[in-house]
């Protein structure tokens, strides 16, 4: 197998859909043609009308989730050798790899600056309205964050249906649970992907929410909604560090930023009326756990931590690993909210007290270091949180919430410290009017 890391250019083959598949295909110079399908379970007729912008959607998803593949080798040439790209979408494919990639170059030393330009050469006609049904696709990815999109969207009586990418049996779950109706798309990548890697390929961090963006557009135009609904709360914009004097965000493509850009091209490449929004991003991941804890229906079958959604390799027996970033932040983050017995319940342990845990913990307080390399909210948040704790009864003797008070917070600035600042809702949101309501009763 040629080593992907050797090539000179890779290319971006074709892309078709038919009959409820769409199949993506890519190649390193003249090796073997990798192909990633997307299954859109009984995909109905592509309407007339819907023809060009499902064929813009198409040709978005085939660059967007070409990142799984060029990332194993990152060569200097890009190849796209079907149309050629306007202007608009180099820049949106520039942007997106060199940020969505910006964690992967910081663990591999790499400066993909010189690597990563989308060649243009075409012009595109602005797309027009579609007369997409008033209705919301809403992904679910079995974590607290998209469960409280769907309750907030229930109570305003928007049509919503839950919409999840590959086979995770935890979200299948967490959706049944809703009571919504459910979308399951299945995710099959090229299988040579995993030879790559095993063969020592580049491997690390992508930015997978595009991915599954770029997925769920498609699946508006083919099942017609005209709002795709996701849960990226404030606090995803936020850097994880600097490098190569660059903000590196483990979430990029879960940032304010890219959320602006992307909904912005769909308007003028897919269909005018396609509205791509997160209904959290006012809100921080504190404002999201205490809006988490009002519904306690979820508490036996969600789970935040990302072991559980391997393609390969073991997944946690339990649904909460309890060693990683997001379980040690998503117990903090949810401690202030929820009656002890309730959170203890739901992570089968205590895990502020147990002291082989305090180096996660500091990590996310940013004792010594950044935040990890996870979807876990701000430094201040988690500083925040354990600082509310360590003035409850219930909380202050457990280890680590009494270290914190004994060893920490002497260093801290009180003033920074308080909860009720950062469960503000605030900031800007790309949410259609009848949906930007529901945030301002917020507020
Ligand atoms: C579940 C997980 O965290 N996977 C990351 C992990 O992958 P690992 O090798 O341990 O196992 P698999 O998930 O089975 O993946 C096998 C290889 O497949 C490649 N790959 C997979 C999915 C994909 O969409 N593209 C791919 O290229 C990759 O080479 C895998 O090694 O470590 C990998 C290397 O660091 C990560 O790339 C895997 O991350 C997944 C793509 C993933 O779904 N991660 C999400 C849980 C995640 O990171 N979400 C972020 C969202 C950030 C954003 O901007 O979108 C978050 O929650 O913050
Ligand atoms: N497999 C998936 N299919 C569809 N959407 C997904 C999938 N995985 C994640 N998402 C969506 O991507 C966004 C970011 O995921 P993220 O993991 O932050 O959210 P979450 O799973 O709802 O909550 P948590 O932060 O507790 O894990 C959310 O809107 C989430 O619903």
């Amino acid at each position: 197998m040629p080593d992907p890391r050797q090539a000179a250019a890779f290319r971006f083959v074709r892309a078709a859909y038919a009959d409820g598949e769409a199949q993506l295909v890519y190649a390193f110079d003249g090796g073997p043609e990798l192909a990633e399908r997307i299954v859109f379970p009984a995909a109905p007729e592509v309407l007339p009308e819907r023809r060009a912008g499902l064929a813009a959607a198409l040709k978005l998803l085939h660059l967007i989730a070409g990142i799984s593949y060029y990332k194993a080798g990152v060569p200097r040439r890009i190849e796209i050798e079907e149309s050629p790209l306007d202007a608009a979408t180099a820049r949106l494919l520039d942007a997106l790899y060199l940020n969505g990639l910006g964690e992967f170059a910081y663990q591999n030393k790499l400066d993909l600056r010189e690597h990563i330009h989308f060649p243009h050469a075409g012009s595109h006609v602005p797309a027009a309205s579609l007369g997409l049904p008033a209705r919301s696709l809403v992904p679910v990815g079995g974590g607290k964050d998209s469960l409280v999109t769907v309750e907030l969207l229930r109570q305003a009586g928007e049509p919503a249906t839950a919409a999840w990418v590959g086979n995770s049996p935890l979200i299948a779950a967490c959706v049944a649970t809703t009571g919504l109706s459910g979308l399951n798309i299945q995710r099959q990548l090229a299988p040579q992907l995993f030879e790559y890697n095993k063969a020592g390929a580049w491997n690390g961090h992508i930015p997978v929410t595009a991915i599954n963006s770029a997925i769920l557009v498609m699946a508006a135009l083919l099942y017609g909604y005209d709002s795709i609904v996701f849960s990226n709360e404030r606090s995803a914009s936020s850097a994880t560090l600097e490098y190569q004097g660059q903000a590196v965000n483990h979430q990029w493509s879960k940032g304010w930023e890219f959320e602006q850009s992307l909904a912005a091209w769909l308007r003028s490449h897919v269909a005018a009326d396609l509205n791509y929004c997160s209904l959290l991003r006012p809100l921080s991941e504190l404002a999201v756990t205490r809006l988490f804890a009002r519904e306690s229906r979820y508490d036996g079958v969600f789970s935040s931590c990302n072991r559980n959604f391997r393609i390969l390799g073991p997944r946690p027996a339990d649904r909460w690993c309890g060693q990683c970033p997001k379980c040690h932040f998503v117990f903090l983050a949810l401690a202030p909210f929820l009656p002890k017995p309730r959170l203890l319940a739901i992570f089968g342990r205590n895990l502020l007290d147990d002291e082989t845990q305090q180096a996660g913990f500091d990590a996310l307080m940013e004792f010594n270091g950044h935040k990890p390399f996870e979807c876990v909210g701000e430094g201040r948040e988690s500083r925040a949180a354990m600082y509310a704790l360590s003035q409850r009864a219930e909380w202050r003797e457990d280890a680590l919430v009494a270290r914190f008070a004994r060893l920490l917070l002497p260093q801290l600035d009180a003033a920074e410290l308080a909860l009720e600042p950062l469960l503000q809702v605030e900031g800007p949101h790309g949410l259609p009017p009848r949906l930007a309501g529901i945030v301002d009763a917020l507020r």
